[in-house]
This record gives structure tokens, C-alpha cells and sequence, in this order.
């Protein structure tokens, strides 16, 4: 049996990001050993999230180098740290970077699934104990990201962040439970509550996109209309219960006019999954007077806004947004596992492409590529 590992510093791969647009470099990073309310986990698979990108982009204000990037990820707690009593070594789980305490202001709210605990030191890459950062090559502290750090065959977070799951599911596809289905899936049952029988466009068909759809499709939408400057998305698309198609391309009028005039003045649902300012406002735009409520889930880069007329919320028009569609990561992504587990949603059917760790540039390289939903990495190559 291999020595335990335990109290050690790890020393294992990790892509690390030096800087903004810069190829990642697979580093042998040196990982220590959890603290008070921390858990290293093994990570053994991970996925790559359009987020990924807008940060290594450097267009995220939140955006530290170097760090180790990635949030999409399953694997197998190594080692926990003091104080640590519901999690062991051997758990499985993923890590989520949206944590839930369960005793903050804002998880007692019963309003949000935000949590207050550690997003302070999330968003500068350190961890709540010491400020400091778990990771280092030859001496050199590298950030953490989004309190996850999952491009790395081990990382360290916070006990808040980690999702307990079922031994049984299999890592390499849950891992996508850890962002972008959930949140396509959650901004339709959760921040926007669609009911039987709603008009829903939705805008960008890539992951978060296609979960919408899969979402309004289970909620009973009567017509799910997907909008994508790639019409290759259209085939796939209907696979996840889009019923309708536009090209904005195809179109001369703004294309919140289109949608208006395609639906008798307005859908009751939109979700802007892009992260584009000027669609927010379309999304918007294209709802029904009166009612329509139009979510943001897409993330835009920093210094961008979003504008409308005063005029479109005067007149009924709601405008929300959703983080992690609106789950509580450690009380509900164990139940989105069971139901993957019992074939109530899909994980598989966004997994386009598989690679290894030391393809990361690769695959970062596909998802500007339209065929690709989602790439799964295994972290042991
Ligand atoms: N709020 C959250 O919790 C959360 C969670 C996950 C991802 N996100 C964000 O959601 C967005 C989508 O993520 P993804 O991984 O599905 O990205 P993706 O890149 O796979 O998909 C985006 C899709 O939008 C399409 N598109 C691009 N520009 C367009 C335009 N002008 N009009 C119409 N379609 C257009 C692309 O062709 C693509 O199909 C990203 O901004 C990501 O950062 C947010
Ligand atoms: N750091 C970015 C914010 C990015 C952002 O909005 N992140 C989403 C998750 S994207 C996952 O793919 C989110 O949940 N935000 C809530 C939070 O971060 O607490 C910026 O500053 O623009
Ligand atoms: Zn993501
Ligand atoms: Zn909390």
C-alpha cells in the first residue's frame, strides 16, 4: 500500500496560467497539506468552462497571475485538515466555488444561494486561514482560482466548498455537475421559476445554453427558441429540447424584434448565456410587456455594462441574474448527482471531447471551436 500522504507537502502536476493569454505550463507544483477547515482533494477529472477562458483572457477583474485555473471538477478527498469532521479521506466529491456554509447571513437568508463565508479570499486566491496560497513552484506562491484550482492533480479548499456525492457516479462525467449544467439547469428552476406552457429564448447554445434549454424542456416550455451566431449549434440543439431556431446573421431587424415578432410581442422567458452586454439588452428586450423576465447568466469582461430603457422595466419587464443557477452547492449538488444517477438529466450528452491534463492548451484552443461542448480532462496524464 502507498504511504499515506497525509501532513505532507504533495509535489504533482498542475497547468499553471503565468499570465493572461499566455499557454499554460504543465509545473510539478508543490501542494501543502490543508489547514483548519480545509480538504485536499485528488482531483481525477476536470472540465474546461468558458470561464476558464475569460479569466486566462485577463479580461476578469478578478484575474490574478500566476494561478492554477479550472472550477468544473470531480475527485477524491486525500487529506482534510483540523477542525474537519464531515468529510474524510476516500470521500468522493466535487469542489464547488460557490460554498455554503450554512451558518452566514446570507445561507440563513433563505434568499440566495451565495455564501459570505470565504468569498473574500476567493476572489484574491488566497485561503481564509492564513491568506496565504496552498500552491507553490520552487518557493513561489501561485494563486488559487474561484476557491477550486481543479487543473491540478491535487488542490486544497475550503471545507465550505466541497460537495459530498455518491462513490458510485463516475467522476468523468459528474465532473460537469460542478458548473455549467447545474447553472443552466438552476436558471430556469430556480432564478426564474419557468412554468408549463412558457415561450423561452434562449441565447448561446453552447453548455449553459443547451442546460437551459434542457431545463425549460423539463419545466414544460411550450416553445424553447435558441439564438446562435453558429447555426452548426442548431442540429445538437434539438437534442436538448430546443424547439426553434434564429441566426441573428439571417436577420436585418435587431434581433429582439425578430423574437417579438416571432411571438406575438415577447417571450415569457429569456437567458443570455454568452456573456455579451448588447444581447443582455436583446435578451431583455424580447420579453412581454407586462411580465417577461429575462436572466443573466452569461459573465462579460471587465468594464462592460449592461444599458437599457427605464422605460422596459416600467413596463413589467424583469431583469435578474443567476450565480451557480441559484443551487446550494454542498445541499444540492449531491441530489443533481442522484439525478444523473437515475437518468433524470444529462451529463454525457455534453461531453464532446476527452483529453489529458497535458493537453490543456488543446483543448482551451476548442472551445473556440464550434464542436465543442465541453472537454473532460484526465488529470493522471
Ligand atoms: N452565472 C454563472 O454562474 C455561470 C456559470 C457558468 C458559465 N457562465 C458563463 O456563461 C456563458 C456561457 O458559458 P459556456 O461555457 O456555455 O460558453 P460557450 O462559449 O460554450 O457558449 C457560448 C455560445 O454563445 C454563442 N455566441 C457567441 N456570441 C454570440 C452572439 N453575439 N449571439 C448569439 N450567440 C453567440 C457561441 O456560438 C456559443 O455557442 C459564459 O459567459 C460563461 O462565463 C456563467
Ligand atoms: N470574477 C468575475 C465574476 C465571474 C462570475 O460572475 N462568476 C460566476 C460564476 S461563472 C462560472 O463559470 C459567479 O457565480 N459569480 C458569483 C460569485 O463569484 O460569487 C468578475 O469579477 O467579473
Ligand atoms: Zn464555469
Ligand atoms: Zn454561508
Amino acid at each position: 500500500m502507498a504511504a499515506s500522504t497525509q501532513g505532507q507537502v504533495i509535489t504533482c502536476k498542475a497547468a499553471v496560467a503565468w499570465d493572461a493569454n499566455k499557454p499554460l505550463v504543465i509545473e510539478d507544483v508543490q501542494v501543502a497539506p490543508p489547514q483548519a477547515g480545509e480538504v485536499r482533494i485528488k482531483i481525477l477529472s476536470t472540465a474546461l468552462c468558458h470561464t476558464d477562458y475569460y479569466t486566462w483572457s485577463g479580461k476578469d477583474p478578478e484575474g490574478l497571475f500566476p494561478c492554477i485555473l479550472g472550477h468544473e471538477a470531480a475527485g477524491i478527498v486525500e487529506s482534510v485538515g483540523e477542525g474537519v469532521t464531515d468529510l474524510q479521506p476516500g470521500d468522493h466529491v466535487i469542489p464547488c466555488y460557490q460554498a455554503e456554509c450554512k451558518d452566514c447571513k446570507m445561507c440563513k437568508s433563505g434568499k440566495t444561494n451565495l455564501c459570505g463565508k470565504v468569498r473574500a479570499a476567493t476572489g484574491v486566491g488566497l485561503m481564509m486561514n492564513d491568506r496565504k496560497s496552498r500552491f507553490s513552484v520552487n518557493g513561489k506562491p501561485i494563486y488559487h482560482f474561484m476557491g477550486t484550482s481543479t487543473f491540478s492533480q491535487y488542490t486544497v479548499v475550503h471545507d465550505v466548498s466541497v460537495a459530498k456525492i455518491n462513490p458510485q457516479a463516475p467522476l468523468d462525467k459528474v465532473c460537469l455537475l460542478g458548473c455549467g449544467v447545474s447553472t443552466g439547469l438552476g436558471a430556469v428552476w430556480n432564478t426564474a421559476k419557468v412554468e408549463a406552457g412558457s415561450v423561452v429564448a434562449v441565447f448561446g447554445l453552447g453548455t449553459v445554453g443547451l442546460a437551459v434549454a434542457e431545463g425549460a424542456k423539463s419545466a414544460g416550455a411550450s416553445r424553447i427558441i435558441g439564438i446562435d451566431i453558429d447555426s452548426k449549434k442548431f442540429d445538437v440543439a434539438k437534442n436538448f429540447g430546443v424547439t426553434e431556431f434564429v441566426n441573428p446573421k439571417d436577420h436585418d431587424k435587431p434581433i429582439q424584434q425578430v423574437i417579438v415578432d416571432l411571438t406575438d410581442g415577447g417571450v415569457d422567458y429569456s437567458f443570455e448565456c454568452i456573456g455579451n452586454v448588447s444581447i443582455m439588452r436583446a435578451a431583455l428586450e424580447c420579453c412581454h410587456k407586462g411580465w417577461g423576465t429575462s436572466v443573466i447568466v452569461g459573465v462579460a469582461a471587465s468594464g462592460q455594462e449592461i444599458a437599457t430603457r427605464p422605460f422596459q422595466l416600467v413596463t413589467g419587464r424583469v431583469w435578474k441574474g443567476t450565480a451557480f443557477g441559484g443551487f446550494k452547492s454542498r445541499s444540492q449538488v449531491p441530489w443533481l448527482v442522484e439525478k444523473y444517477m437515475n437518468k433524470e438529466i444529462k451529463v454525457d450528452e455534453y461531453i464532446t471531447h476527452n483529453m489529458n491534463l497535458s493537453d490543456i492548451n488543446k483543448a482551451f484552443d476548442l472551445l473556440h471551436e464550434g464542436g465543442c461542448l465541453r472537454c473532460v480532462l484526465a488529470m493522471e496524464h
